[in-house]
């Protein structure tokens, strides 16, 4: 079947629509990052840069590093966003431009998270890197997809009972990460735990300036959380999006995140450019010495 025009729109240049991108700008290994000034904070560690485009928040470097071709993409903020980065870039692999035919081949991208974070429990210390094993959705994305095989039922089960928030029409999603791409950035340097991603930065993550928040334990509430020996480790606005969405299409994704608040003790970090280009040259040493990423 043929897309409509209305749906695959592409660019005269023959790019897709908010990306700017021709299927040939991207690798299939795509690291994404929220804001676009952290692209080139990532691109400029590449031996060398191929493509670089911007329209609007999206920002994509793409280029090589020991030999690997990688691509950086911002997101912007949220999961409205990941909706559009994630459906375009699945569209650049699999849909037939030309035909605007859906692929009978499927390419699958590998996709790791560069963001930002924080924690909720006081012993997550502002600067760590943690790494999503599991991220629960109260943005309502995946809940416009037919996802049902594709979320992690039990861990929503159980913290629908835990959170007793029905009375509030809140009804997370939760999706997994994917083990084999997590491993690979795995070791005693990152924690692990379970994400809470959420549509807004201040009362949707228990923040209060002049606004009352509605659930005035937000936060307590997440933290006293426990899966299968696993807390609810930190609030940001991404990484539920990200992983269902790369589950729907075939892909696989890993969500790093740097812990610049901690919620609990109330501090923020003092360095944080420090601590997220120290996450990006781990991610990336990890990435080239990695005989499972081409
Ligand atoms: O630093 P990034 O990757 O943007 O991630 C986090 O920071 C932003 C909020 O300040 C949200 O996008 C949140 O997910
Ligand atoms: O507290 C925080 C820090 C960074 N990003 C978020 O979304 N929340």
């Amino acid at each position: 079947m043929s897309l409509g025009n209305s749906e695959l729109i592409l660019n005269p240049d023959g790019s897709i629509y908010h990306l700017n991108l021709l299927p040939e700008d991207i690798s299939t290994t795509i690291i994404t990052v929220g804001d676009p000034g952290r692209v080139s904070a990532v691109s400029k560690y590449f031996d060398s840069i191929e493509i670089k485009k911007q329209h609007r928040e999206f920002c994509t470097h793409t280029g090589h590093l020991d030999g690997k071709r990688i691509t950086v993409i911002s997101t912007g903020i949220g999961t409205d966003n990941i909706d559009i980065v994630f459906n375009e870039l699945d569209a650049l692999v699999n849909i037939n431009f030309k035909t605007r035919e859906v692929k009978s081949n499927k390419i699958q991208l590998s996709f790791i998270r560069i963001g930002t974070s924080g924690s909720i429990q006081p012993d997550i210390p502002v600067d760590s890197f943690l790494m999503s094993t599991s991220a629960i959705g109260f943005d309502n994305l995946l809940h416009f997809y037919d996802s049902g095989q594709f979320t992690n039922t039990s861990l929503e089960k159980e913290l629908y009972r835990h959170l007793g928030w029905d009375r509030h029409k809140i009804h997370p999603y939760a999706v997994d990460f994917d083990k084999n791409l997590g491993e690979i950035f795995a070791s005693n340097r990152i924690r692990f735990g379970i994400t809470c991603t959420n549509s807004g930065f201040y009362g949707p993550q228990g923040r209060t300036l002049r606004l009352n928040p509605k659930i005035t334990d937000f936060n307590e509430r997440l933290a006293s959380f426990i899966y299968q020996n696993q807390q609810i480790t930190n609030l940001e606005m991404e990484t539920a999006g990200i992983y269902g969405l790369a589950k729907l299409h075939g892909h696989r994704a890993v969500s790093l995140n740097a812990i610049l608040a901690n919620r609990a003790t109330g501090e923020f970090s003092k360095g944080g450019a420090k601590a997220v280009d120290e996450l990006i040259r781990y991610t990336l040493k990890k990435l080239v010495s990695s005989s499972l990423i081409p």
